[in-house]
């Protein structure tokens, strides 16, 4: 029997921060699919990365080069995917929304007011935003709404702790506040009311309903999240471990699957994944 063809065209893919931890992950999970092709690789002007084949670390060149002309690279392609930074993600949603290009933001670490610019973003192309855009991540995401609303009259402490490389800006990570966020509104209440990012000193007692963030940095951890629910005499540990990237980098690539057909709003991988 003949494989049927898959009714979602081939998706045309622009990978920005290329040159980066997650570029990488992202070119040579793109390389290795049938769903979508490599249409374009994007790193900033000063990159010595410039010029070269993206591919080019795996030994494999794609005949592609690394460019930073975004809207050149945009007008190449069907969605973006964009591991970089705030500041960067910002300049390229506000191409691509001109050009009606999809974008897959795996970027954290974004202000309130940038979060509500892409949701204005996101009424001019399709969005997917995502702080952990693995499949067991989100599956824990569902497991700690449950534990949340079970636990929510017992007196359980909530503490959440992340683990990640020595290389990471941004704190606690995206996934952690994603996780306390998740928690706070199974519970009918809002995280900026119960959150403590820091202790030191003599902080008395804890106080009844905060959420507690830890954060540990440190070689090449590629991303622990642990929520602890400590009550009297139990305690739960709900964790997630990646040992890789790719589970990341295949993640995205459902992403951009999902949104081939999708011409505006703001999607996360609950929707790819039927969670909700
Ligand atoms: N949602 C998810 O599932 C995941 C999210 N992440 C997030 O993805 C982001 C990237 O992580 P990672 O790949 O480890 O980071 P890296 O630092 O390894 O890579 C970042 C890339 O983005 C480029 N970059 C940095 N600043 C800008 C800018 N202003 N404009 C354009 N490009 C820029 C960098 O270029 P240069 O080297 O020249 O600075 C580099 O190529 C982080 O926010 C991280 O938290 C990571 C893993 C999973
Ligand atoms: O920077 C990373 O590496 C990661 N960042 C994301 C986050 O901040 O949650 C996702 C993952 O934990 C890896």
């Amino acid at each position: 029997m003949t494989a049927s063809p898959s009714s979602t065209p081939r998706q045309r893919v622009a990978v920005a921060g290329a040159s980066g931890r997650m570029g990488h992950m992202l070119i040579e999970a793109i390389l290795n699919s049938s769903d979508c092709e490599l249409a374009a690789a994007l790193d900033r002007a000063d990159s010595p990365a410039i010029g070269s084949d993206p591919s080019a670390f795996l030994g494999k060149p794609s005949g592609l080069k690394i460019e930073s002309d975004l809207r050149a690279a945009l007008s190449k392609a069907d969605c973006l995917i964009d591991f970089t930074r705030p500041e960067g993600t910002m300049e390229h949603l506000t191409v691509a929304a001109e050009l009606g290009v999809k974008v897959v933001i795996g970027t954290t670490g974004f202000s309130d007011e940038q979060k509500a610019q892409i949701a204005e973003f996101a009424k001019k192309t399709a969005i997917m935003f995502s702080p952990n855009m693995s499949v067991g991540v989100n599956v824990t995401f569902k497991l700690l709404e449950l534990a949340a609303k079970a636990l929510q009259q017992g007196g359980y402490d909530i503490e959440i702790i992340e683990a990640h490389h020595k290389h990471k800006v941004d704190a606690p990570s995206g996934t952690a506040l994603k996780m306390g966020e998740v928690i706070a509104e199974a519970q009918g209440t809002q995280l900026a009311d119960r959150a403590v990012y820091e202790r030191f000193g003599h902080t008395g007692e804890r106080k009844a309903d905060t959420i507690g963030f830890a954060t540990v940095r440190g070689g090449d951890i590629v991303g622990d999240h642990t929520v602890l629910f400590a009550g009297t005499g139990e305690r739960i540990e709900i964790s997630h471990k990646s040992s890789s990237r790719a589970g990341y980098a295949n993640g995205s690539l459902r992403a951009v699957g999902y949104l081939a057909d999708k011409k505006t709003g703001q999607y996360d991988m609950y929707d790819v994944l039927n969670l909700r």
